[in-house]
């Protein structure tokens, strides 16, 4: 620990109900929690609580600021879709400029735009997903390939998985009937399964209509959340490749409605929805 106990401040944020203790960290290079103080400030029992910490740190490449961002087991994860957002509100807080009504941010999924709506919410262009078994990884195709309804047997179920990278990796199940899956059950046995040696995203999801899908998320690195930004991206590609959804639509999770859109154009994922404060404190 770099810091006295008692003088770290943190701001506790959440999106749809996926929560992060946020620090700004512009005045060291690499973030000031090691991973394990990261995971024990993320315990709901003897710590503030939350799904992962992130960190604003300064920009390396010109861009307005950097994000990293820990799991709460302590993992470091590339991309976090809800956190980012939040990351958009602490950084107003802070009083940081920034380009045009946003910011540019240095994430492990490249470089992003933000952009803080005149309603409070915040539009995320998340950049193109990356569909190639090698870019999940997977080995559930070849390595040249994509991996789309891929069989695969988990708990002694077969399942259909189509596997997307926003920056981190996803598999996304299309499932009749949201309410009957068991996500504590298969969760954690797709999040290890040997075909995902990076570990995995796990999206169970029901199409509702064309616009409207139903998901509940099992994590990497922090095992049911509220909701996944980076997965909601994930599950309308998928229900794209899939051809089961139109390339808008809305994704319902446990936490809220998300919404995205799949940009013809630019072939860049859009993800627009809310990120709120919820207290502050030290550490
Ligand atoms: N909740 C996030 C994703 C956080 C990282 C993920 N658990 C991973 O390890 O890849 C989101 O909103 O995208």
């Amino acid at each position: 620990m770099t810091f006295a106990p008692g003088t770290l401040s943190f701001v506790k944020y959440e999106g749809l109900g996926n929560d992060f203790v946020l620090i700004d960290n512009r005045t060291a290079a690499e973030p000031v929690l090691s991973a394990e103080e990261a995971a024990a400030v993320c315990d709901r029992h003897f710590g503030v609580g939350a799904d992962g910490v992130i960190f604003l740190l300064s920009a390396e490449t010109g861009a307005d600021f950097r994000m990293r961002i820990y799991n709460n087991d302590g993992s470091e994860a590339q991309m976090c879709g809800n956190g980012i957002r939040c990351l958009a509100h602490f950084a107003r807080e802070l009083g940081m400029g920034g380009t045009g009504s946003g910011y540019r941010v240095e994430t492990g999924a490249g470089l992003l735009n933000i952009d803080l709506l005149a309603d409070g919410r915040v539009r995320v262009d998340m950049g193109p997903p990356h569909l190639l078994a090698d870019e999940i990884p997977t080995t559930l195709a070849p390595a040249d390939q994509k991996a789309v309804a891929a069989s695969i047997p988990v708990g002694g179920v077969d399942w259909r998985v189509t596997c997307v990278n926003m920056g981190n990796p996803h598999a996304v199940v299309f499932v009749d009937e949201l309410a009957t899956v068991d996500l504590h059950r298969f969760g954690p046995l797709f999040e290890r399964d040997r075909h995902f040696p990076e570990r995995v995203n796990t999206h169970f999801a029901e199409v509702i209509s064309p616009t409207h899908l139903r998901v509940k998320a099992w994590e990497r690195g922090a095992g049911p959340t509220l909701a996944c930004g980076t997965g909601a991206c994930a599950v309308l590609v998928a229900a794209v490749l899939n051809g089961l959804s139109h390339t808008e639509a809305t994704v319902e999770l446990p936490g809220g409605p998300i919404e995205i859109r799949w940009d013809g154009a630019t072939n860049h994922l859009l993800m627009t929805g809310p990120a709120r404060k919820v207290f502050s404190g030290l550490l």
